[in-house]
């Protein structure tokens, strides 16, 4: 489509250099790179605003020098930065002037096909309902879908945009970074976008180029921002690279600088305790960082209010969330910064063990029933493991885990769990075998995210043992308390 070969030029003290790049057919390339790299400049060369000093720019093979400007319109169209529209023009005759690349004869008449591109055009920029507005009375975000719309009714193979979502609010950025994709799957347009934003550009482009200082320093597919130490050359700013949760594609967090390693309380002196009959919660000053599969807040998330329900042993109910989320705003708890797990466990007999172990401080808070002990290696029937008898597990952990340490953590947390269930003989009722576990137990570990980056939590570090063991214990104890409560002898445990 166009190619870029040694590509040299710009102004007399800013030069973009030795630009190789070729443009695929139908595809949606991005360049990105800080203020000032040169990206508008290289855009510059490649619509032939300024020609190169070196190299050659070729479009379908032809070097770009040869078009004239009409054949060259009828191929490429431009949404610059700044686009000054001069004359008191309506937002139609704005969009129409789009057509003139494909117009003929003395009176440039519109013809039907012309018409129905406009339209079209106008519709898929959701300006339509302006057609009779003067331009120059439209908002910022609106002039810009306006200017759009202008450059779709050229009905180009190769759409250059400089910027095209500054001035869009959330929902029009999206709108048409949506409607660029759709024409660039139905009509094969070629999209070349300057992006400053690396999230959108990681959702939207097919491939990208990152530019600094004049080059272009390297073009690869969403995936090369993953790359964080070079983002980190790029733009001089450490960015944290997660994925989506439902696409195979990067997003970007950015930390505040003065939110980074931010001092406050210990772990342990930042909590509050509290429990009735129906609920044990756990408060703290902090919000931490939690992995967990409770009912209500499951996943990844942040939470300072941990929350483990009382129900009645033969609780059912089609839909716990909604069950959980109205208790917690029954108590005033915040939703957002919530867990919530439920138990048909006396929550008198939780257990609550600290631990200090240099450099990390942890918390367990365990509720243990054995009810429906289960031993995850026989074949069960589904049914009979649903109800509520449950060992909810929840880990507090002073330090900095990453997302493989979290899995660690669960992990050593499960490991324990099961030789606690090992050590007391609990038996599967249905199969007579050692219960590695119960029907719906739950696990919480969360972490402060303070201090060092912990990328592991096995039994091979100091954080695993630490974890495991006190687990372990609580995990013992919880079980020895219900059973006590209930009066159960040794032989009817299981
Ligand atoms: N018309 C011009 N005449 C002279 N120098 C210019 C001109 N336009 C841009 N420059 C300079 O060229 C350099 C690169 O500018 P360019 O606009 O290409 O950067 P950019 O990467 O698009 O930046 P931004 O992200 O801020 O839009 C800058 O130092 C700028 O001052």
């Amino acid at each position: 489509m166009m190619e870029l070969r040694q590509v040299s030029g710009g102004y007399e003290a800013f030069k973009v250099k030795q630009i190789n790049l070729t443009l695929r057919k139908g595809e949606f390339f991005a360049l990105l790179g800080p203020n000032g790299s040169g990206k508008s400049t290289l855009l510059k060369l490649m619509t032939g605003v300024l020609s190169p000093e070196q190299g050659e720019i070729c479009l379908n093979g032809t070097p770009l020098a040869r078009y004239g400007s009409v054949q060259k319109a009828k191929l490429i169209s431009v949404l610059g930065q700044e686009e000054h529209v001069s004359f008191d023009f309506t937002v139609e005759e704005i969009v129409a002037l789009g057509r003139y690349p494909h117009q003929h004869g003395l009176f440039n008449w519109l013809s039907a096909e012309d018409e129905r591109v406009i339209t079209e055009a106008m519709e898929a920029t959701h300006v339509a309902h302006y057609r009779k507005q003067p331009f120059r009375l439209l908002s910022g975000g609106e002039k810009q879908r306006v200017l759009l719309a202008k450059a779709l009714a050229q009905e180009p193979q190769l759409l250059f945009l400089d910027e095209p979502t500054n001035h869009l609010d959330l929902k029009h950025t999206f709108n048409l970074l949506n409607m660029l994709k759709e024409w660039q799957r139905s009509k094969a347009l070629t999209v070349f976008a300057i992006l400053h934003d690396i999230n959108v550009a990681a959702l939207y482009a097919d491939r990208l180029g990152l530019m600094k200082d004049g080059y272009l320093q390297v073009v690869n597919d969403v995936h090369l921002l993953k790359d964080e130490d070079r983002i980190e050359d790029i733009y001089r700013v450490r960015v944290n690279a997660q994925a989506h949760p439902q696409l195979d594609k990067p997003q970007f967090m950015l930390t505040p600088k003065e939110e980074q390693g931010q001092a406050s309380p210990s772990l342990l002196a930042g909590y509050r305790l509290t429990q009735d009959e129906k609920l044990l919660y756990l408060c703290f000053d902090h919000p931490l960082k939690v992995m967990a599969n409770s009912v209500w807040g499951s996943g990844i998330s942040w939470a300072a209010h941990f929350c483990n329900f009382h129900v009645p042993k033969h609780y059912n109910c089609s839909n716990p969330e909604s069950d959980v989320k109205r208790w917690l705003e029954e108590r005033s708890i915040p939703v957002q910064q919530a867990i919530g797990m439920m138990t048909a466990v006396d929550l008198e007999d939780y257990v609550l063990l600290e631990r200090e172990e240099a450099p990390f401080q942890l918390l367990a808070v365990v509720t243990a029933g054995t009810g429906n002990a289960v031993d995850i290696s026989q074949n069960h029937d589904l049914q009979t493991l649903r109800q509520i008898g449950t060992i909810n597990t929840m880990v507090f952990i002073d330090g900095h885990l990453t997302d493989g340490a979290f899995v660690n953590a669960v992990m050593t947390a499960t490991e324990a769990k099961a030789k606690a269930l090992a050590t007391l003989q609990v038996k599967d009722k249905a199969t007579g075998t050692l219960a590695t576990g119960t029907s719906t137990d739950s696990v919480v570990i969360a972490a402060t995210q303070r201090g060092k980056k912990t990328p592991y939590a096995g039994s091979a570090t100091v954080l695993g043992k630490a974890l495991g063991q006190l687990v372990y214990q609580a995990t013992l104890q919880a079980i020895q308390k219900y059973w006590r409560r209930l009066g159960v002898t040794s032989a009817e445990r299981g």
